[in-house]
């Protein structure tokens, strides 16, 4: 991996360090009858990593899509530097919030290199008319997106692959090209989608050291994963969701050793636990049958008669 954590440039769209990027407020989402989303408030800093983290069907998702105009929150409100989000994708995307995907969504059958130039269309000035008029400005332009994506490509560890196809790409470096182009719309608030899935140990450090270099720009990252040892190692705050709401919220080594926490994701015994009789039939049962053989055991080392052990 080429990815130099030690630089400390910032990055275009980065606020100054400790800043408030995104400050959610109340956030609820209902679907019809189902609130997947309840009341949650949450914000990131700049140069800070925060980690979203729940059981299957905590609300993570549906939380993040608040954060990205996919929906709009049916109650609460959330703000990007001082500023209420815009209710469009590409409108947040142009404010500073960039995001990658849980499923990898990447145009396969172009470049390495196009995809991230794709990424960079909401910072591109150069308008309908010049584009087809191809003036000495549209060029202008178009070399300097080619020269920024390049050094993202870089950054990645993915500037030799440039002109592959995507599709051509290991998984792990597909995931970090989608960084990429994240990052090619210059944000100030990345948000990570399940960064790690499907990678094995070493792609997962590789992309735990992106995530710091990211950091290290001045860029508020707000992440999820299920991966905890991930988490735990990679984040300077965690939140954990649970049936849509906000179980509790502090550091990993907290957060690590929370009983609710590990209540939440073990699960407790539910009231009138529907297997509840059939366990205490099998326990019983074996209890009888460790009892039967103590019998014969002593038994067989009854005085008087042979033991051969
Ligand atoms: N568009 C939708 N319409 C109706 N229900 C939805 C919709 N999106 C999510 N849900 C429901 O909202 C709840 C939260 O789902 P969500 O995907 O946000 O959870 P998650 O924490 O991201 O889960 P996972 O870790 O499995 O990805 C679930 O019960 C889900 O079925």
């Amino acid at each position: 991996m080429t990815t130099d954590t030690t630089t400390k440039d910032t990055a275009p769209g980065a606020p100054a360090p400790g800043t408030t990027v995104l400050d959610a407020r109340g956030v609820t989402m209902r679907f019809g009858g189902l609130t997947a989303v309840r009341d949650v408030d949450l914000t990131v800093n700049s140069g800070e990593i925060v980690g979203l983290i729940g059981p299957n069907g905590a609300g993570k998702t549906t939380f993040f899509n608040c954060l990205t105009g996919l929906y709009i929150p049916t109650e609460g409100e959330v703000r990007y530097k001082d500023k209420v989000l815009p209710p469009k994708s590409f409108k947040v995307t142009a404010a500073g919030i960039a995001r990658t995907f849980q499923n990898i969504r990447l145009f396969a059958n172009m470049t390495v290199l196009e995809n991230v130039l794709v990424g960079r269309h909401t910072r591109t000035k150069e308008g309908f008319w010049s584009a087809i008029l191809r003036g000495p400005g549209f060029h202008r332009a178009e070399a300097a997106s080619r020269a920024r994506a390049m050094e993202l490509l870089e950054f990645v560890g993915l500037d030799a692959k440039a002109d592959h196809l995507a599709r051509n790409l290991p998984y792990g470096e597909q995931r970090k090209l989608e960084i990429a182009r994240a990052l090619a719309s210059e944000p100030g608030l990345l948000l990570l989608d399940e960064p790690t899935a499907g990678m094995n140990p070493q792609e997962t450090r590789a992309a735990e050291e992106l995530i710091f270099a990211i950091r290290d720009q001045g860029i508020a990252v707000l992440v999820i994963e299920h991966d905890m040892r991930f988490i735990f190692n990679l984040c300077d705050r965690v939140a954990v969701l649970v049936q849509g709401q906000k179980l509790i919220e502090g550091d990993p080594a907290t957060v690590q050793g929370d009983e609710r926490v590990i209540a939440a994701y073990i699960g407790e015994p539910m009231d009138n636990d529907p297997g509840a009789a059939e366990a205490a039939e099998v326990e019983a049962a074996e209890a009888a049958a460790e009892s039967a053989a103590g019998a014969d055991a002593a038994t067989d080392a009854a005085p008087g008669k042979e033991n051969d052990r």
